[in-house]
């Protein structure tokens, strides 16, 4: 076999790099990146930190071994850096000091985790994030007696039963010392800043009497180190994705709404800018009618990554929104208010730091043509970006694989953004099998990434389309809040529209199209079965099928309230209405219904209910159980399940193709 005949398969996870969290060095010479890897024999993923000149390219390889080494921070001057490392019984805050060597340990933890860290301006102190467990030591391996619940929010996918202890904020000298608490709060502590001084920290919490009900309600508070105390910064309800300080320290920045009660994503997430005189806030971003939260998904690269506007001088303001299934990165000038793109291809900026003179970004970019790599935008004389890791060129170069087309296809009332990666050695005269794939979140999107899964798909031979129906993110206000108190109809119209349009190009056989998708992906796909039978097969997975015990299983399932605005006992026809099970008697395509047992957002039960309804009824039907998986089998679990995941898909389409 040429090299030019191997295609894309679901055991290549194992043969990518996955690089993140690029920190460029104050003098721009070097950045310090994350890289996951897969331990094939443990099967666990690990990760360590890499420097990459910025000049020659050349990449040193700065830690090693198994554990877990994320968070590379810079200090100002450069001389040191920091980092969190987690193995099995410990984590730490590590200190490199002038250079490399061991790392020296800052905080070494054997009864909590630290989340995220910064330095203080002076670079004297560092903030760091601490979440200290309920019970420690050989306890913790062991399942207690009983669990005693007395909060709604009791649960959290991905995680388990949640600690009672709050995620707190502590500081320590940044050349070692006691660690000193700064909050003592019941609700975690979700960010905070270091004030332009550093004469204290703005940090956010929830402190609303009903915190769980309430979950998007957060407030920020000022701890002055001065006077020890704490003052609430007031402002209107709603959620807070980040704090940023203003360098001169007029104002204050935090991204967020003041729309509490909406769904998650159904209302844009803007950047604020407060008066700290006056208390005015305004929006920065409300004209562009985007979302600042990072929403694009994918199964190598990261999403809803928390990146903060960073300050390039004390006038720009560097951001970035999901848009179009991109994630451009903009500059905000405060003195004119103008807006202008820096980076605004078809590429999503999933994180990005700076140099100290604001002239060298470092970015983690996704883009279709290629799996994430890291890139350098210097903004000298010239704007000029390029790449400067090449981590997956070696696997690339030893596959064969086409990149995304691109169509907007028009629907009822809106034109859906779609693309369509066609399987190798494309022939338009021949007729190709179709697999319709549909996104979660609801309110995310799909874009400009390298999605393993759907080369996978293509590489099998499959034209695989997938769309932005209405309800997705990046397409402004009104469409992600199309589908609010209506969750499938106006998405069914808009995939139904897109499969029609594609057909009619010519090169799909109409009697070999297949469906699949996860999570409100998975609840589309059992809308659609159930609505029509023009698939000839259907995977769904993490799905919903009934959203009446949704709401009283999923970790935060009453946040449908805010979607349906009402309870299912008090209007449970709307819930029947709107849940696939409903029409479970119309469902005549053949399903395979993938979950995972230890799935708390879209719990097991909805896969159970939808299988023993269809197996009582003699449907052609099958489930396949992933024990102990998340809902994020599909991008972060164990990396053998992740391969049988995508070989059972393949065969189960295979099968009825
Ligand atoms: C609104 S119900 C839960 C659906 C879920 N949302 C967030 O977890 C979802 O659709 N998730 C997507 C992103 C997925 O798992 O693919």
């Amino acid at each position: 076999m040429s090299k030019q005949e191997k295609y894309v398969s679901p055991e290549d996870i194992y043969d990518l790099q996955f690089p993140s969290d690029p920190q460029i060095s104050p003098d721009g010479k070097k950045v310090i990146f994350v890289k996951k890897w897969i331990h094939k024999k443990e099967q666990k993923y690990y990760s360590n930190l890499y420097s990459v000149d910025t000049v020659r390219g050349t990449v040193v390889q700065f830690t090693r071994g198994e554990q877990k080494d994320i968070k590379p921070r810079w200090n100002r001057n450069g001389k040191q850096l920091l980092f969190i490392r987690s193995t099995q019984n410990k984590s730490e805050l590590l200190s490199f000091y002038g250079g490399l060597g061991e790392p020296m340990p800052l905080i070494s933890l054997e009864d909590g985790d630290i989340q995220d860290l910064a330095f203080s301006p002076d670079d004297k102190w560092v903030a760091v994030l601490i979440q200290k467990y309920d019970v420690s030591g050989e306890d913790r391996k062991k399942e207690p007696l009983k669990r005693d619940i007395d909060r709604l929010f009791y649960r959290l996918d991905g995680e388990g039963f949640r600690q009672k202890r709050a995620v707190q904020l502590f500081i320590v000298k940044s050349r070692g010392g006691r660690l000193i608490p700064i909050t003592d709060v019941p609700r975690d502590v979700t960010d905070f800043a270091w004030n332009h001084d550093g004469t204290g920290i703005y940090y956010v919490t929830n402190d609303h009497e009903d915190p769980d009900r309430h979950m998007d309600e957060e407030s920020i508070f000022f701890y002055s180190l001065k006077e020890k105390r704490h003052v609430r910064i007031e402002k209107p309800a709603g959620p807070i994705g980040w704090v940023q300080a203003d360098p001169e320290g007029k104002y204050l920045y935090f991204a967020g709404h003041f729309k509490p009660g909406h769904s998650w994503g159904a209302v844009n997430s803007e950047i604020q800018q407060l008066h700290l005189e006056t208390g005015e806030i305004h929006s920065l971003t409300a004209s562009l009618d985007r979302t600042t939260d990072m929403v694009t998904l994918g199964d190598i690269t990261p999403s809803f990554v928390k990146q903060k506007a960073l300050f390039q001088t004390s006038e720009d303001l560097l951001f970035t929104v999901s848009s179009e299934g991109a994630n451009p990165l903009f500059k905000f000038n405060i003195l004119s208010g103008e807006i202008t793109p820096l980076l605004d291809g078809p590429e999503c900026v999933v994180s990005f730091s700076m140099s100290r003179d604001g002239k060298n970004i470092a970015v983690h970019l996704a883009q279709m043509e290629r799996p994430d790599e890291i890139w350098l935008l210097e903004l000298n004389s010239e704007k000029h970006f390029r790449r400067i890791t090449f981590l997956n060129d070696e696997y690339m170069s030893s596959i064969s694989c086409n990149v995304p087309e691109e169509y907007h296809i028009p629907s009822d009332n809106a034109v859906i953004q779609s693309w369509v990666l066609k399987p190798p050695g494309f022939n338009s005269k021949k007729k190709y099998p179709l697999l319709l794939q549909i996104h979660g979140g609801p309110r995310a999107q799909y874009g400009y990434t390298w999605f393993h899964e759907m080369q996978v798909f293509a590489a099998a031979g499959f034209v695989v389309l997938y769309t932005n129906p209405q309800g997705s993110q990046g397409y402004g206000h009104a469409f992600a809040d199309a589908i609010t108190g209506k969750w499938a109809e106006p998405a069914m119209n808009d995939l139904m529209a897109a499969v029609d349009y594609i057909l009619e190009l010519g090169f799909v056989d109409p009697e070999q199209c297949f469906v699949t998708g996860g999570s409100y992906g998975g609840y589309m796909t059992n809308w659609v079965i159930s609505h029509t039978n023009r698939f000839k097969g259907a995977v769904t997975q993490r799905s919903i099928c009934d959203l009446s015990s949704f709401f009283g299983t999923s970790d935060t399932g009453w946040d449908l309230e805010a979607d349906f605005h009402d309870v299912p006992w008090k209007n449970p026809e709307l819930y029947k209405k709107w849940s696939p099970i409903t029409y479970a008697d119309q469902i005549d395509t053949p399903l395979c219904i993938i979950h995972s047992e230890n799935d708390l957002r879209c719990p097991v039960e909805q896969a159970e209910q939808l299988f023993v309804r269809l197996k009582y009824d003699k449907k052609p039907v099958r489930l396949v159980l992933f024990p102990e998986e998340s809902h994020g089998l599909s991008r972060g679990g164990r990396p053998d399940r992740r391969v049988e995941r995508l070989k059972l898909m393949l065969e189960e389409f295979r099968v009825k193709s």
